[in-house]
């Protein structure tokens, strides 16, 4: 890209150095950078990228971005001083991919929980009703059936921008993603034009970032604020009736309000809820009238996210039936309450459940078709160095079931038995075992069941590693678990 026109949008405060014509490339990662690039310097939790300008010259840097004074070879490089790189590299993320949110539906899905099951579930309706659409959050960046691995929830600014132009490059029609509060505060959808926000539930997590509830939502506010004042646009923002942090998101933005709920009056409403095992139907309620909708998911939460990805398709402009159909097909979301197809004697779930409210739900979603001898086994951790108020609180959820096991979930560099007693202290009955070695702990669970038992490995979901110190191992609840129950219940196994 021609250099004048990528800068002319940066407020600079002095070069040094000659700039070049054309700059081939942008990055903020030093170890990422290819000849004739530009790279940014951005001070990070962990590291200050100017200590990284050495590698960025012997790559071929050919222009850094600094707030702080760097050395480099003044005959090769051009150094550009700003006050503030992180809002230097939003800048010109934005204008290096060109604008790409504004040349498709974009829709952004926050909230403690479900933003991978809704914003899957909307590229999942699409997908199957034909559209070329992208998801990115937790799970990856979906182009289109492609999968790519993402670092984070709601990547980088400069990796979302990167993202976003892919989608319409491939030509996409929308683009759904998860927006985390981290990257909300962090200010990584800087330039990111959404069409349409959901706002799913705000429940006790991540204070060990935010601090307090109130913080945490005002965090979540600030996509409903972005979506902007130009009301010639057509925007709107999707809300969880059901939860009494809606009112405060519907106050951050001045377009229309789509409300969605089960339990209070909405515009999109869930009556006549029929949960079973193999998948829930409901009757949706709407203002165009009544229709049937069936689903493989189950659980309650799960129609709570059905009717948040309906309203938003509703709201970008389908029609209810074409919504409905293909969402009658769709698969469960990879990790989220998934059934391991077994022969064993026994249920297994994998589920991503790693908050008080998901773990809450996740039990509730099965206990009622637990059979009257057996038992419903549980097992959760949580991860070291992190969020450690949570911990009790999780724990105290989990005594719904009548065996817990609790374990670790990237434990990092904390010591297992710190985790283990903090989740331990929240327990309320004494049906319990405290097992830091996340394997061990899957393994006691098989130990423990008998035929007829249901048992939920919490916490993993779709992910296939523990980070134990700073590496992560290789690890699957469900692999370990089948291996175990083959041991115990004998062969004959179709799960994975
Ligand atoms: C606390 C936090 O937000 N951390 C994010 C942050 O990392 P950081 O500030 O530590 O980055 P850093 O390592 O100090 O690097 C600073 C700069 O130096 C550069 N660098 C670094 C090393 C090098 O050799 N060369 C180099 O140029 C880096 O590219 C970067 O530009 O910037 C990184 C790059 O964008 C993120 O991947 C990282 O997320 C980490 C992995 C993380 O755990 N984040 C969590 C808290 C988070 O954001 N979670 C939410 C989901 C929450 C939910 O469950 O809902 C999310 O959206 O993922
Ligand atoms: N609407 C919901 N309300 C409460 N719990 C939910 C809801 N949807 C899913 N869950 C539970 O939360 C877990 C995580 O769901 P999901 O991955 O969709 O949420 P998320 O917001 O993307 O989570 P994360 O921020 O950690 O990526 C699920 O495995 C399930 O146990």
């Amino acid at each position: 890209m021609n250099t004048k026109q990528l800068l002319a949008i940066l407020p600079v405060k002095q070069l040094v150095g000659q700039l070049p014509e054309e700059i081939t490339d942008l990055t903020a990662d030093s170890r990422a950078i290819s000849a004739g690039g530009m790279f940014v310097c951005i001070e990070g939790f962990t590291v200050d990228g100017h200590n990284y300008v050495k590698q960025a010259e012997e790559a071929g840097a050919r222009v850094i971005v600094a707030s702080k004074p760097i050395k480099v070879d003044s005959e090769r490089i051009a150094v550009i001083y700003v006050d503030n790189t992180s809002r230097a590299i939003s800048l010109l993320a934005s204008v290096w991919c060109e604008y790409p949110s504004k040349k498709m539906t974009m829709i952004g899905v926050t909230g403690t929980n479900g933003k991978t099951s809704v914003s899957n579930i909307i590229h999942g309706i699409l997908m199957g009703a034909g559209e070329r659409s992208a998801v990115s959050g937790t799970i990856g960046f979906n182009l289109d059936g492609v999968l790519y691995e993402t670092e984070n929830t709601t990547a980088d600014v400069l990796t979302t921008q990167k993202m976003i132009r892919q989608a319409v490059e491939e030509g996409c029609d929308t683009m759904t993603m998860e927006v985390s509060s981290h990257g909300l505060v962090e200010g990584r959808l800087a330039g990111t034009e959404f069409d349409i926000a959901i706002f799913m539930n705000l429940t006790h997590d991540h204070l060990d970032f935010h601090g307090t509830m109130e913080s945490y939502g005002n965090a979540k506010g600030l996509l409903f604020a972005q979506l902007g004042q130009d009301l010639e646009k057509r925007k709107v923002a999707v809300l969880n009736a059901d939860d009494p942090w809606h009112s405060k998101m519907k106050e951050m933005t001045s377009y229309p309000a789509f409300t969605f709920g089960i339990h209070s009056d909405a515009m999109f409403r869930a009556t006549d809820i029929d949960l079973r095992t193999d998948g829930t139907t409901f009757t949706l309620d709407t203002p165009e009238g009544n229709y049937t909708v069936e689903m493989r998911m189950i659980g309650e939460f799960s129609v709570s996210n059905a009717l948040a990805a309906i309203t938003a398709l509703y709201a970008k402009g389908l029609a209810i039936p074409d919504i409905i159909e293909p969402l009658r097909y769709l698969a469960p979301i990879k990790g989220r309450m998934e059934r391991v197809e077994t022969d064993l004697p026994l249920t297994i779930y994998v589920d991503y459940a790693h908050s008080a409210d998901a773990i809450e739900k996740a039990i509730a979603a099965v206990l009622p078709y637990k059979p009257a001898q057996s038992k419903l086994i549980f097992i959760i951790g949580t991860g070291g160095n992190r969020d450690r108020k949570k911990r009790p609180v999780m724990a105290e959820k989990a005594s719904a079931a009548d065996y817990v096991i609790l374990t670790t979930d990237d434990p990092r560099d904390e010591p297992y038995d710190s985790i283990t007693s903090e989740l331990a202290s929240g327990m309320t009955h004494d049906q319990f075992a405290c097992i830091g070695d996340r394997e061990a702990a899957v393994r006691h669970a098989i130990e423990v069941a008998d035929a007829g038992d249901i048992i939920i490995f919490a916490g993993k979901g779709h992910e296939d590693f523990q980070i134990i110190g700073s590496t992560k191992y290789p690890h699957s609840d469900a692999s370990i678990a089948l291996e175990e129950a083959e041991k115990k219940f004998g062969k004959g196994l179709i799960g994975k």
